[in-house]
C-alpha cells in the first residue's frame, strides 16, 4: 500500500466554504478537524492510492476536492484534456481505466450513465482488468439499479469489493465538498472510504444492498426533475397573467414550498439562461430510468412520465448540454405552436 495517509473528518459540515471551491486551506481544516472530531476514536484515517476516472462537470472539482485535501490522486478520462487541469493540481494520470484501478487502491467513477459506467469498469481496458483482491471500486455515477448489479458482479470476480455511491448535489456541492452520498453494497469499503467521502460531501447514507442507491438517487431525481417542470409552468404562467416572474420566484422563496434549486435557478430562468450545472441530457436519462424502476413494481407515476416528454422535447430542440432549466424553452414552443392553431 502507497505511503500516501490523511485524515479527515464528518464533522467537516462545520467548515463549510463560503465561496465557490474549496482551499486548500480549507481542506486542510477539514483534516485538522478530523483529527479532533473524535470520530471513531480520534478521526478517520484512509491509507493508499485513489483513483478518479470521469472528470466532466461532477467528477473534475470531486477529484481536486480530494487533490486539494492530500490524497495520491491518479486521474483517467476518455477526453484526455480534461485530466489537465487536475495534473496541474498534482495529480498522477494513467492512460486506461484498467491501469489507473491496477495502480490504486480504491477507484472512484463518475461517468455520464449506464452505458459508459459499464464500460469504464466491465470493457477492454476498462478498471476490472486492473482490480485484485484488497482493492476497492466505487462507482458514483448515476445509473439503475441492474447495471449497478452487473457491474458489482464483475468487480467482485476480480476480488475486489464494489460500493455503488451516486450523489445528490450539483456542480457547485461538488466544488464545495456538500454532496449527499448515497451508498450501498461493501460495508467494510463503505467505512474504508468514509474518510475521501468526508472530503467531498456533507453527508453520507449506507443504504445496504446494491441497487438502493441507485433506487434513492432516481426517486429524490424523478422528484426534482418534476419539480422543475411545475416550476417553470409557475414561471410562465406569471408572465402570461401579467406579473412579474422575479416577484414569483421570491414569493416562492419565502413560503413553505422554498427550495434552493428554485432560488438558485429561477432568476436566469427568468433571463432565459441557462449556464449549465446539471445538464438536461442526464436529468432526462434519470426520469427514463425512474419510470423504469417504478415499472418494475407496477406504480404508476403519471407527473413523472408528463415531465419526462417535456424534456424529451426540450432534448429535440438541441437543449441536451443545457441546464435542466432549459425545459422551459420545451413548454415555451408547445404554447407558440398552440398559439398559432
Ligand atoms: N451535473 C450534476 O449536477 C450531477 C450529475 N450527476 C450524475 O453524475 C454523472 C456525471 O455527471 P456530469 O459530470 O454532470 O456529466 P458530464 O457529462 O459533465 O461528464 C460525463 C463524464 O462521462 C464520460 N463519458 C461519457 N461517455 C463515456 C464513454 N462512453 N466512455 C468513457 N467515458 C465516458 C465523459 O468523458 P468525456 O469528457 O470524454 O466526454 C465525462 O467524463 C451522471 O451520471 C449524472 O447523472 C449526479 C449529481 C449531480
Ligand atoms: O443529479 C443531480 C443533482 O442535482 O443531484
Amino acid at each position: 500500500m502507497a505511503a500516501a495517509a490523511f485524515l479527515c473528518a464528518r464533522a467537516a459540515a462545520a467548515l463549510r466554504p463560503p465561496s465557490r471551491g474549496l482551499s486548500r486551506r480549507l481542506l486542510a481544516s477539514r483534516v485538522a478537524a478530523a483529527s479532533s472530531s473524535g470520530e471513531g476514536g480520534g478521526g478517520v484515517e484512509f491509507q493508499g492510492k485513489v483513483g478518479f476516472l470521469g472528470l466532466g462537470i461532477m467528477g473534475a472539482p470531486m477529484a481536486s476536492n480530494l487533490i486539494k485535501a492530500g490524497c495520491d490522486v491518479t486521474v483517467w478520462n476518455r477526453t484526455k484534456s480534461k485530466c489537465d487541469p487536475l495534473l496541474s493540481l498534482g495529480a498522477k494520470y494513467e492512460p486506461s481505466p484498467a491501469e489507473v484501478a491496477s495502480s490504486c487502491d480504491v477507484t472512484f467513477a463518475m461517468l455520464a450513465d449506464p452505458q459508459s459506467a459499464a464500460e469504464v469498469a466491465c470493457g477492454a481496458g476498462g478498471a476490472s482488468e486492473g482490480l485484485a483482491p484488497g482493492k476497492g471500486y466505487v462507482d458514483v455515477s448515476t445509473v439503475d439499479g441492474a447495471t449497478s448489479k452487473l457491474i458489482e458482479e464483475r468487480i467482485t470476480s476480480t476480488g475486489a469489493s464494489f460500493l455503488e455511491a451516486p450523489v445528490s448535489g450539483s456542480k457547485k456541492p461538488a466544488e464545495d465538498g456538500l454532496l449527499i452520498f448515497l451508498t450501498a453494497g461493501d460495508e467494510s469499503l463503505y467505512k474504508r472510504v468514509a474518510p475521501l467521502l468526508d472530503v467531498m460531501g456533507k453527508s453520507r447514507f449506507y443504504l445496504g444492498d446494491v441497487g438502493n442507491g441507485a433506487a434513492m438517487k432516481l426517486v429524490v431525481n424523478m422528484v426534482m426533475g418534476s419539480m422543475m417542470v411545475s416550476f417553470s409552468e409557475g414561471l410562465l404562467l406569471s408572465e402570461k397573467v401579467g406579473l412579474d416572474p422575479n416577484t414569483l420566484v421570491e414569493v416562492i422563496s419565502q413560503g413553505a414550498i422554498s427550495a434552493p434549486m428554485f432560488s438558485l435557478k429561477g432568476p436566469s430562468m427568468v433571463k432565459a439562461a441557462y449556464p449549465t450545472a446539471f445538464p438536461l441530457k442526464h436529468q432526462q436519462k434519470d426520469l427514463r430510468l425512474a419510470l423504469a424502476l417504478a415499472e418494475s413494481v407496477s406504480q404508476s407515476i403519471p407527473t413523472v412520465a408528463a415531465a419526462n416528454e417535456l424534456y424529451k422535447t426540450a432534448k429535440s430542440l438541441g437543449l441536451a448540454d443545457h441546464d435542466f432549466s432549459a425545459v422551459i424553452e420545451a413548454l415555451k414552443t408547445k404554447a407558440e405552436s398552440s398559439q398559432q392553431q
